[in-house]
């Protein structure tokens, strides 16, 4: 069976009744696949060429979809008209996980065909199309982690989240074992990625209870980027299908985080490596002015590395989460960790978590290169050690910190422009807002009866 299909190919699965539906899916800010199903006639005869509308609400709402005041291009008052999903046809691919189905990424544009400045495909595209100018590209490889409950989605909301069944009971970390107790759900998940395109590695067990990671393997920047949110949404799906629960959430508990590492290399136009070289440590000038960049830029743009508030809890010393805004050659307990030799040379960026928003992940990534190659920054020497032992330098801790260095930075506009920094930084004055309203659990136990 093949996965991604043509226009043409797609023409005969219709005609053949083994095509009825393609789903249209744009990325939101929240990382969501948002669209619509249409039928394979609609999208053949009219939506391919033209494109289908959405209420441009979908880049202004926050994660409940609430109308939410402070955004420019989308607002009561600019009457929250449409935008246009255009389908990435390149991306048209069968989804094995639900009948009769096929998925296209869309870019978002204006009626006029300019682009929507604060989609997060858009954003991508921007800074991928300053690499290009260069005649660079990025190579990316994004590494989730995730829980598994035993408790449906519906449960576990009407349940409160309280009291639910991880799918092991113990550390799985690298455990066979633990592994092969989940695995009809994991070989579900993989083989149905493998059916829409995706290029499977592995599977391993993680340190939380029912925690597990499906590794993929790196393509150019914004292929992985869409497979990662197909793959997140397809793994929710797949396991609603069985009757149990995954969570990509940074925190979900106490224990151990789900992290989303980042690694990312550079490669010339002739295919050549521009981060490896023959410099200390196997890193190009580049190389060592990339990570001096991902340094620099840590804070200002640690918003789009960790989005909720919930993101920085995973900062915990021991956690393998980094609390050091430091690099090193193979250490697990820095924010950077140079990972691979010669051409597998590459940066993983240990900060996000499952929670990100991978486009928005790697523009900043790539944006922060930038900074560092453009001012040929010095890279300071790798950090030997434990670096949770160190105070200096430390990831940002919470989101308001966050969007007070994005909103303060001089460096965020000057990578991705005024538009997007206000735009991103009203998205995080809405979720704090939002959360210094909420009454949680904790305030209740602390305070209910003792105090
Ligand atoms: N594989 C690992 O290094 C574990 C990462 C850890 N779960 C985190 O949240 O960062």
């Amino acid at each position: 069976m093949t996965t991604s299909l043509t226009l043409d190919g797609l023409r005969d699965e219709a005609a053949a009744g083994r095509i009825d539906t393609v789903i249209v899916a744009i990325t939101d800010m929240q990382g969501r696949l948002q669209g619509k199903r249409l039928s394979s006639r609609f999208f053949l005869e009219e939506v391919a060429e033209h494109g289908s509308d959405g209420c441009n609400y979908l880049l202004a709402v926050d994660v409940d979809m609430n109308t939410v005041d402070g955004y420019a291009m989308s607002s009561w008052s600019r009457g929250y008209g449409d935008f246009v999903m255009r389908p990435d046809l390149g991306t048209l691919r069968r989804i094995p996980w639900q009948e009769g189905t096929a998925l296209v990424h869309a870019d978002i544009v204006w009626e006029d065909g300019s682009d929507v400045a604060a989609s997060p495909r858009q954003i991508l595209r921007r800074q991928l199309a300053r690499l290009a100018e260069r005649g660079w590209s990025a190579y990316v490889g994004t590494e989730l982690e995730f829980i598994v409950y035993e408790d449906s989605y519906e449960d576990a909301w009407t349940r409160a989240y309280r009291g639910l069944t991880p799918a092991n009971q113990y550390n799985v970390d690298y455990s066979l074992l633990g592994g092969a107790r989940v695995e009809p759900l994991l070989r579900r998940i993989r083989n149905g990625m493998a059916g829409a395109g995706m290029y499977v590695e592995s599977a391993k067990g993680e340190c939380n209870l029912g925690q597990h990671e499906i590794a993929f393997r790196f393509d150019e920047a914004l292929a992985t980027c869409d497979n990662h949110v197909l793959y997140k949404t397809g793994a929710k799906e797949i396991a609603s299908q069985e009757g149990r629960s995954i969570t990509f959430m940074a925190k979900p508990n106490e224990r151990e985080g789900n992290s989303c590492h980042i690694h990312l290399s550079l490669r010339a136009a002739d295919g050549t490596p521009v981060l490896a070289g023959d410099g200390p440590y196997g890193l190009s000038p580049a190389g060592g002015h990339f990570i001096a960049g991902q340094q620099a830029c840590l804070r200002d743009f640690t918003l789009l590395y960790a989005p909720t508030i919930n993101s920085y809890k995973r900062y915990q010393r021991g956690s393998f989460a980094p609390t050091a805004i430091k690099w090193g050659v193979d250490n697990r307990t820095c924010a950077l960790r140079l990972v691979g030799h010669g051409p597998s040379l590459r940066v993983e960026n240990r900060v996000p978590g499952g929670d990100v928003n991978p486009y928005l992940a790697v523009s900043a990534m790539i944006a922060a290169g930038l900074h560092g190659i453009e001012n040929t920054l010095p890279l300071e020497d790798p950090y030997p050690g434990n670096a949770y032992e160190t105070d200096a330098g430390t990831v940002v801790g919470t989101l308001r910190d966050a969007a007070a260095d994005w909103g303060g930075s001089s460096l965020a506009p000057e990578a991705f422009g005024k538009e997007v920094v206000e735009h991103y930084a009203n998205y995080a004055r809405v979720e704090l807002d939002a959360y210094d309203r909420a009454v949680t659990d904790w305030e209740m136990f602390r305070g209910f009866e003792r105090l």
